[in-house]
């Protein structure tokens, strides 16, 4: 089965460095006590929960520490001063690590799984950062209105028939439609469905089958992984159906997309080489989009409305600060977005404390010492643990522990040193859809702010699952209604859908940024 050649047959991904090739003083790093023979440090591991696992390892061993799995070793840095220096790009650069080479078979050189040394990566990162530059923004945003207010009339039913509302479901429903009906032109009907989309369920599945395969010795996984396999294969079969179908489509009509992702995916040259991207890296690409586009900030609104549901307090203030901003407008409009500052707060603190792509790896470019320390040879790899990096003391105080928006006030943020808030990764390879997933984010947690008051179930204990993204599991929240604004004609409580166009509708108020063709659109100065 060509889908995993990469991994089963030899039992590691290409490209895959041992950490006792790569690092010439392993032996200096820290690692469990208790390693057993060939299985390694896997006493009381949770093989759902390996990032949870790491975390928890992290607090025992320090800034650097190594585990080691069925005779793979994985080198962990989540210190500050380490991940600095991890951020170096002219001495480290992406490493396709082993979570994400088992994504290989169904994203191939796609953006996110893409080697370095690809060709196609370069390509498709000219070709379609512009879909993420503010003008293609300001463009997206009346449609992420339109989708929001799918999810408000949604939350609604769900509130007059006196019901909670599945938080993450609900948050997968709202992300997975935006990124299809903005990028492609597409409608999943997430909404209409009582159940997750197919699609999602097959997502689901690659997903928690790519970090399955970490968890088995290599050499056994076809044994061991057999029926999954079998399943995983029937998820990407379903995958490329589904994308095949958007895309042919897409073909028939003869464009149409008004220049969104898959307009540019099909249509767009480089703008200096002229070349196009080929029919199956065009997959490649749907996928994904469609997968990057949705998953993680599905999880970061989830673990925001957690939060606020848990703090009135921080929802009291952020409620005060949409009313104050937005006033009566029945649709914010997109320069509106960015001046919620105190939401966007709760939103970074939020993926402070759970960065729902919770590690990213790193390899070095040549020889080197990592920290002045730790010597590496060329090729050797480490995975930084974001959400210990989110919480190093050192940098985050002793409560880092504790939720507090104000940790991102200007001064704050000012005061700390760089690359300590790292959850879009870092450098060329960082997050393409960084101002996407913010501004989508911050709209929809003001209109859910405006429009109800969230209760948490006081029986609720914060669990999070992991499928290589993280997940607040069975959260569930109570919704009341917000007492309408009698004056304003309830202007607020109700948005008036059919008042302000649809797609597509620029907003005149809002100059144009001029845009420098030498400066990349999606990378700002906070990376
Ligand atoms: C809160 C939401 C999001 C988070 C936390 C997040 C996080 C990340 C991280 C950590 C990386 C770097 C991975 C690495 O170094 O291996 C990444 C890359 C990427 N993300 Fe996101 N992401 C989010 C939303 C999005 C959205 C909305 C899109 C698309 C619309 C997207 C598309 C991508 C792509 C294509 C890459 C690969 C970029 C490259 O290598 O050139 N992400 N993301």
């Amino acid at each position: 089965m060509a889908a995993t050649t990469e991994t089963m047959e030899t039992g590691l991904p290409r490209g895959f460095r041992s950490a006792e090739q790569g690092w010439p003083e392993l032996r200096r790093i820290p690692r469990p006590p208790h390693r057993l023979p060939l299985l390694g440090d896997v006493l009381g591991a949770d093989r759902h929960r390996p990032l949870q696992d790491s975390m928890r390892y992290a607090r025992e061993l320090g800034p650097i520490f190594r585990r080691r799995a069925f005779g793979k070793e994985f080198v962990f840095v989540w210190g500050a001063r380490l991940v600095a220096d991890l951020a170096d790009e002219s001495r480290f650069a992406k490493h396709v690590g082993l979570g994400v080479a088992n994504l290989r078979p169904v994203a191939g050189d796609g953006l996110f799984t893409a080697y370095n040394h690809e060709p196609n990566w370069q390509l498709a990162h000219d070709v379609l950062a512009p879909g993420f530059s503010r003008e293609a923004m300001e463009g997206y945003h009346g449609m992420m209105l339109s989708v929001a207010e799918r999810l408000t009339d949604h939350w609604d039913r769900h509130l007059a028939a006196g019901r909670t509302v599945d938080v993450p479901g609900d948050m997968t429903r709202l992300t997975l439609e935006t990124i299809a009906r903005t990028g492609f032109g597409h409608d999943f009907g997430s909404f209409e469905r009582d159940r997750p989309h197919p699609f999602v369920t097959a997502m689901v599945g690659t997903l928690t089958y790519a970090q399955r395969l970490n968890s088995v010795p290599g050499p056994l996984a076809p044994l061991l992984l057999r029926a999954a396999a079998r399943r995983n294969a029937a998820d990407m079969a379903h995958l490329n159906r589904t994308v095949d179908g958007l895309v042919a489509a897409r073909r028939r009509s003869g464009g149409g997309g008004e220049g969104d992702l898959l307009d540019r995916m099909l249509a767009t040259a480089h703008p200096e080489t002229g070349e196009k991207l080929s029919p199956e890296n065009v997959r490649k690409q749907v996928i994904t989009f469609l997968v990057a586009g949705h998953e993680t900030t599905s999880g970061a609104l989830s673990f925001a409305l957690h939060y606020l549901a848990l703090h009135p307090a921080v929802a009291a203030r952020a409620r005060a600060e949409v009313d104050q901003v937005w006033g009566d407008t029945p649709r914010p409009g997109y320069d509106q977005v960015a001046k919620l500052r105190y939401v966007r707060r709760v939103l970074d603190e939020s993926l402070r404390l759970w960065p729902t792509a919770p590690a990213f790896a790193r390899e070095a470019r040549r020889d080197t010492v990592l920290a002045g320390d730790h010597p590496m040879r060329r090729g050797a790899w480490a995975l930084v643990l974001t959400p210990m990096l989110h919480r190093e003391p050192e940098v985050w105080g002793e409560d880092a522990e504790r939720f507090d928006p104000d940790r991102f006030t200007p001064a704050a943020v000012r005061a700390r040193p760089p690359h300590t808030f790292k959850p879009f990764g870092t450098g060329a390879r960082a997050c393409i859809g960084r101002q996407f997933a913010l501004h989508e984010a911050t709209l929809v947690l003001g209109l859910l702010l405006r429009r109800y008051e969230l209760s948490a179930d006081p029986g609720y204990r914060l669990s999070v699952a992991e499928r290589l993204t993280l997940m607040p599991e069975g959260l569930r929240l109570r919704l009341e209604r917000r007492p309408a604004r009698e004056e304003a004609g309830d202007a607020w409580a109700r948005p008036a859908r059919a008042a302000a166009g649809d797609d597509r509708r620029h907003h005149p108020a809002e100059p144009a940024e001029p845009r420098s063709a030498s400066r990349c659109p999606v990378r700002g100065a906070t990376d």
